[in-house]
């Protein structure tokens, strides 16, 4: 609840202002580059720090027939007004220890001033400076609120800076630059804010009035200007302005601003007459201006553009993101004790809810009521005449996240009235358990009193549109209310496909038959061990994941070929030379890890393949300890000139390989059984275990290591896994 409040005003704050924003953002990016070029301008002096007004002052008082100020601007340029030798008006930079003229003070350049009206008023004058206020306050906010939501989602300030898991480029990016920039913007934001408080005088600045008592002026004993010891004190650097005394009259004095206060001195006798400091309010405006427009720092005003620059991703992503969610997001007009139709999704990676919206948004064009949720927020629904359930199947025919609660609601709260039911289930037939899930609440439905048999269960191949299409119309039959999608609204094209070309491929020499084939993508593309390649073998939206082992800059993947086998046919069908699009998915979770003492490979068949990738890539010679499993010796033959290679170059520490149907006849779990001692010492250890291959495999190797870590380690296997000790990717 409280994530979607912080989450609802971050949007719409960020929506109430982004044109604003950009309009700010892009005048912002452009004008800090004012500060940058006006400091590679040549008119400040080498050691300026180092000049005081004393050795300063007499010299120019040399020099010119008469000064009336000398100021000091934010890039610590010396500019002189007065009169020369020659009677000439002298407006000019000087250098402030020879008193030479270095050029001329030059108004900003008409296309600077046009960006800064812009940036400050939007050429509306005051109503403009109000609306650019709003939008700096409003920054603040934006940041504030996105601040909440980042700690919300790393549960807490203790791992603000944790990794982040990529769930798309827009998301990604948005948490990781939005943490890394959140001070500028905070600082770009405040400020705003603040100059704009000043200037509607919302914060009024108080001006200072010296109060100067004329009869105690002296003028003996004179001192010399070298001599006046608040000359001597004052650095140039701190020195905003001097104003001179315009006569010799003892009452005409020299006004000395500074960065902090203001000082009168006696012209004659050096005296301090009369000193105060700046109001708070004031020293807070000069901070803001500086910080606002880095015009004291060339570092800083460069921070501020890269702000300003990504303050546009954020509007970019954020609105990316958002869309992103509504495409998925369940729009409910009835109440589900309202609905006489529910429509129940189990889905994990979310394709399941656009069949389930689609359905959706169909019976209620039919003037029917329905209410679409999720399998674990099924409830008792009074007004139900029909349940429709798709969900997907995943890992070894387990529900998805979303749908893990179901069947044991299910038992405990019973319809109340015969309702109609029919389950469509989602799978791939890459898997062994087609299905099994929607299987499995199918039977379960059966068995309830309540529960009406509309339509056998169907399935959905793939994602199929057309399998889905041959369920509607047997539902919409059965159910006596016409409904039709066309499947084309439902297909969607992959998207963000890179080239790729063969390299090299290797052929099939037995019946168990895998090869290896080695891709170059086309351009740069960054990619690493245990990503994977997601191919789109038949040009439509089927699509098949391989893991990717990374040799040199190649992609290289490991392929089981199946009888009738859509990826690993097409795969395998590919000559060196031929180009295939495909999309490589990062897959962090699965990367080789930066620190270990050790790492533990385990694998079954062609699971291996990110492993081949990861020793090639172990040039640091972490020690690694590959477990694999395969039929038969034959099927090792493919890898094993590879392995002979890394063994000698330390890239891997110890090659253990079990066939199960030839020699001793072992599995994987075998010989981790043999090694329990040491298994459970790595982990100890702060070593890390990977495992990829089958999920048969993976039950069987989890089962084990939990015991191990029971009784060795007395810790739970949960306790690795939450440490990023234990790291899986099967299938
Ligand atoms: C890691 C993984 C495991 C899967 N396991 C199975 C499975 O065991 N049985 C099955 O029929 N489909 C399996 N699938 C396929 C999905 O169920 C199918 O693609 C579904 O349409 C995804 O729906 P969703 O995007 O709504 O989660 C699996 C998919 C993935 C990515």
């Amino acid at each position: 609840m409280t994530i979607s409040i912080w989450r609802y005003s971050h949007l719409v704050l960020a929506i109430s202002s982004f044109l604003l924003l950009t309009l700010a953002s892009v005048s912002g990016i452009i004008l800090s580059f004012d500060p940058v070029l006006q400091k590679t301008q040549p008119y400040r002096v080498a050691n300026f720090d180092q000049i005081s007004l004393a050795e300063t002052l007499p010299v120019l008082k040399k020099e010119y027939l008469e000064i009336s100020e000398l100021s000091v601007d934010a890039n610590q340029f010396v500019t002189l007004k007065g009169t020369d030798m020659d009677g000439k008006n002298v407006s000019a930079y000087i250098d402030p220890l020879t008193a030479k003229v270095l050029g001329k003070p030059e108004k900003k350049t008409a296309f600077f001033q046009w960006v800064t009206t812009l940036h400050r008023s939007l050429f509306l004058h005051e109503t403009g400076r109000f609306f650019i206020g709003i939008t700096a306050f409003l920054l603040f906010l934006i940041a504030t609120s996105g601040t909440v939501l980042i700690l919300q989602r790393q549960r807490g300030i203790k791992h603000f800076f944790k990794k982040i898991v990529k769930e798309s480029f827009a998301q990604y990016y948005h948490v990781v630059l939005g943490r890394l920039l959140l001070i500028p913007i905070l600082i770009i934001s405040c400020s705003g804010t603040y100059l704009s408080l000043v200037r509607f005088n919302v914060i009024h600045e108080k001006k200072i009035s010296h109060k100067i008592d004329f009869d105690s002026l002296k003028e003996a004993p004179e001192v010399k200007l070298t001599d006046f010891s608040i000359f001597k004190k004052t650095k140039l650097s701190d020195v905003q302005s001097v104003e001179f005394p315009f006569s010799e009259d003892v009452e005409d004095y020299f006004l000395l601003k500074l960065k902090d206060r203001e000082i009168v001195v006696n012209q004659f006798t050096g005296e301090v007459i009369d000193e105060i400091p700046y109001p708070l309010t004031t020293m807070m405006a000069t901070l803001s201006l500086d910080l606002h427009t880095g015009r004291t720092n060339i570092l800083w005003a460069l921070v501020l553009a890269l702000a300003s620059a990504n303050i546009l991703f954020f509007i970019y992503s954020g609105f990316a993101i958002t869309l992103n969610r509504r495409k998925n997001r369940i729009k409910n007009k009835f109440k589900s004790d309202k609905s006489q139709y529910i429509i129940l999704i189990g889905s994990e990676n979310g394709s399941t809810f656009k069949y389930a919206n689609a359905l959706h948004e169909q019976i209620l064009k039919s003037g029917a009521t329905s209410y679409v949720g999720e399998l674990n927020t099924y409830t008792v629904y009074p007004k139900a005449e029909h349940i429709i359930i798709l969900t997907a199947t995943y890992g070894l025919g387990n529900p998805p996240t979303n749908a893990g609660k179901f069947l044991a609601l299910l038992e405990k709260k019973p319809q109340l009235q015969p309702v109609n039911f029919s389950v469509l289930g989602f799978g791939s037939h890459a898997y062994p358990d087609f299905c099994k899930f929607a299987y499995e609440v199918n039977n379960h439905l059966s068995l309830q009193k309540w529960a009406v048999p509309l339509t056998e269960i169907h399935t959905v191949n793939d994602k199929s549109p057309d399998d889905f299409k041959l369920w509607l119309d047997v539902w919409s039959q059965k159910s006596g209310l016409p409904i039709n999608i066309a499947p084309e609204l439902l297909a969607s094209k992959p998207k963000r496909l890179k080239q790729l070309s063969v390299i090299s491929k290797t052929e099939i020499s037995h019946e168990d038959g895998a090869f290896l084939i080695r891709l170059k993508p086309a351009g740069r593309t960054t990619f690493t061990s245990g990503d994977l390649l997601a191919i789109y073998p038949a040009n439509d939206y089927r699509e098949r994941q391989y893991s990717i082992g990374r040799v040199a800059q190649d992609v290289q993947l490991s392929v089981k070929l199946h009888n009738n086998g859509l990826g690993s046919g097409f795969l395998y069908n590919l000559q060196p030379g031929d180009t295939i699009k495909a999309r490589i998915i990062g897959n962090s979770h699965f990367h080789f890890p930066k620190k270990a003492s050790a790492v533990i490979m385990i694998s079954n068949g062609t699971g291996i393949a990110p492993f081949l990738g990861m020793i090639a890539q172990n040039t640091r010679n972490v020690p690694c300890h590959l477990y694999c499993g395969f039929r038969g010796a034959s099927s090792f033959e493919l890898y094993q000139k590879g392995m002979d290679s890394h063994i000698a170059q330390q890239r891997l520490t110890k090659l253990n390989v079990a066939y199960s149907r030839e020699q001793e006849k072992q599995y994987v779990k075998d010989l981790l059984h043999r090694d329990g001692f040491f298994i459970a010492k790595t982990l100890k250890e702060n070593g890390v275990i990977m495992i990829c291959g089958s999920l048969a495999m993976q039950q069987n190797v989890t089962e084990f290591l939990e015991t191990i870590c029971q009784s060795e380690n007395d810790k739970s296997l949960s306790f690795y896994q939450s440490h990023n000790q234990v790291l899986m990717d099967c299938y």
